[in-house]
């Protein structure tokens, strides 16, 4: 039952094997953790050892092959229709629809949630300046550095206001600046409308600015506080 303890999401003892037969890849071993709303979360470790993949467990973007993942505080996250809502998404690249403007880029999760237009244009507003890209608002996609790009990709998840935000290696296409005007930007989102953070990088720069660190080692996960499973 949720309580106000309830974790966002709590995996317990969760695989998840590509392939099968000799062949088959083990990308995460039996891994059990919670995160619990306003933390602020690194996921870190080498190429391959499947940050990325248990990012996508943590998302419902992927079933685990076994083992459990629950999002007991998070109304709608159990159903891919509604996940959107309740889950915030952040990918390497910001996959901007290049035909609209930033402002309207923003706007369309709103606008396809049914959103009325006169809150859908205050959240876009304000998600744009808590991301420092208000003078943005009405380029297009590719008139945006990598950065820019990105950022306005943390605004479009912050318009809808989700509890957790997953953003998967958010940096690692932009060069030292750049990416951490991102981390700003994730940062001033989850601390705006309280939500937690969870962050794949391979860069030390950028899990620096984040308090927690999982640590994923050819795909086993060590998570310093265990016992936050339980909290
Ligand atoms: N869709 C897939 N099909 C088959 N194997 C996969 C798939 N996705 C990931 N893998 C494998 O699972 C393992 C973990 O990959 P994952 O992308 O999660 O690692 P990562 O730590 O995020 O790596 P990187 O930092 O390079 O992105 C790797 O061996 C990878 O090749």
């Amino acid at each position: 039952m949720m309580n106000a303890l309830s974790p966002d999401v709590l995996c317990r003892d969760a695989a998840l094997t590509f392939g099968t037969g000799p062949t088959a890849v083990v990308a995460v071993h039996g891994a059990t953790c919670a995160v619990h709303r306003g933390d602020r979360i690194a996921i870190i470790g080498p190429s391959g050892s499947g940050k990325s993949t248990l990012l996508h467990l943590l998302a419902g973007l992927e079933r685990p092959t076994s083992g459990t993942i629950e999002w007991p505080a998070l109304t709608g996250a159990h159903d891919a229709a509604t996940r959107s809502a309740a889950i915030g998404l952040v990918f390497q690249t910001p996959s901007l629809i290049p035909t609209l403007s930033v402002e309207e880029n923003v706007a369309l999760p709103l606008q396809l949630a049914g959103v009325a237009a006169a809150p859908t244009s205050e959240r876009t507003s304000e998600s744009l300046a808590q991301v420092d890209a208000a003078h943005l608002a009405d380029k297009l996609p590719e008139e945006l550095s990598g950065g820019q790009a990105q950022r306005v990709a943390v605004a479009r998840v912050l318009a809808m206001r989700p509890p957790l935000i997953l953003a998967d290696e958010p940096t690692g296409q932009l060069d030292h600046a750049s990416g951490q005007l991102v981390v700003n930007a994730l940062l001033a989102a989850a601390d705006h409308i309280g939500a937690a953070l969870v962050v794949t990088t391979h860069d030390a720069t950028v899990s620096a600015r984040l308090p927690d660190h999982w640590t994923m080692h050819e795909g086993r996960l060590s998570v310093p506080d265990r016992a936050g499973v339980n909290r």
